[in-house]
């Protein structure tokens, strides 16, 4: 089966020399779960950029929901974005002069594919009597509730997370989390996390772990606890 996300051979230097990956190669299928970890400054958010097309490698390819995305020009990989990807980043712009419910049907606005209801996404992940509360009037995580509902409203293929529990009690993260647990499960979504928490990590089917922009392992998710040690390792 084709993957959703693959990455070959990718590598991106920084201007001051920073090589932030080498040759990362990564093939993750429809529905899977992946969680990248690794010691601070070690390439997760340039992994999730390089997949999500909001960076460009400066070697290898990147495919993204069946398009290779490596070298496409900029409107068109815009449009994909748009149509294909949902994203949930820690601090990811929601407007908050506008209602929930505004914010959640900005994709669609923007002229994403108005694949659900506002009010489906709403009731999804548990914010049905808000939808007409300024976003600025909430707390961290309903906020990163209402991210995750307008990352879910155009029913996009991929979710892209950024610690998207970080600001977040373990309690309200757990909810997070279970929203794109269920996402992968019931609705197929491939979700790719970049997270420090291994309880975080601990949702996910898959867990790629970074060493100096290199792959140093790649395999199932283990509980928190063997997840914490795993990353031990590799940051030793
Ligand atoms: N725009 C940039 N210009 C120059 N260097 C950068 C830029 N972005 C990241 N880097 C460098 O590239 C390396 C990888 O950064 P990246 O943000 O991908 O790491 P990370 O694992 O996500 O780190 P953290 O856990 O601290 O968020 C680091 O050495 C960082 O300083």
């Amino acid at each position: 089966m084709e993957s959703v996300i693959s990455l070959t051979s990718v590598s991106r230097r920084y201007p001051r020399g920073v090589q932030a990956l080498r040759d990362v190669s990564l093939g993750i299928p429809a529905g899977q779960f992946v969680a990248v970890m690794g010691a601070t400054g070690s390439g997760k958010s340039t992994l999730l950029h390089c997949a999500a097309g909001l960076d460009r490698p400066d070697g290898g390819r990147v495919r993204l929901a069946g398009q290779d995305i490596t070298r496409m020009r900029e409107a068109r990989l815009t449009r994909l974005r748009r149509d294909r990807a949902g994203f949930v980043f820690q601090s990811y712009n929601l407007l908050s002069e506008l209602t929930v419910r505004q914010n959640v049907a900005l994709p669609v606005r923007l002229g994403g594919p108005r694949a659900r209801t506002v009010d489906e996404v709403l009731g999804l992940v548990g914010l049905g009597g808000l939808g007409d509360r300024p976003v600025g009037e909430l707390s961290g995580g309903q906020r990163q509730r209402v991210a995750v509902a307008r990352a879910l409203v155009t029913a996009p293929a991929v979710v892209f997370a950024d610690e998207p529990t970080g600001a977040l009690d373990p309690a309200t993260g757990a909810h997070i989390l279970r929203l794109l647990r269920t996402a992968a499960d019931r609705d197929g979504v491939t979700v790719l996390m970049v997270t420090h928490d291994p309880a975080a990590a601990a949702w996910s089917d898959r867990l790629v772990l970074l060493r100096e922009g290199a792959v140093a392992d790649d395999g199932p998710a283990a509980d928190a606890t063997r997840i914490a040690h795993q990353l031990q390792a590799v940051a030793a």
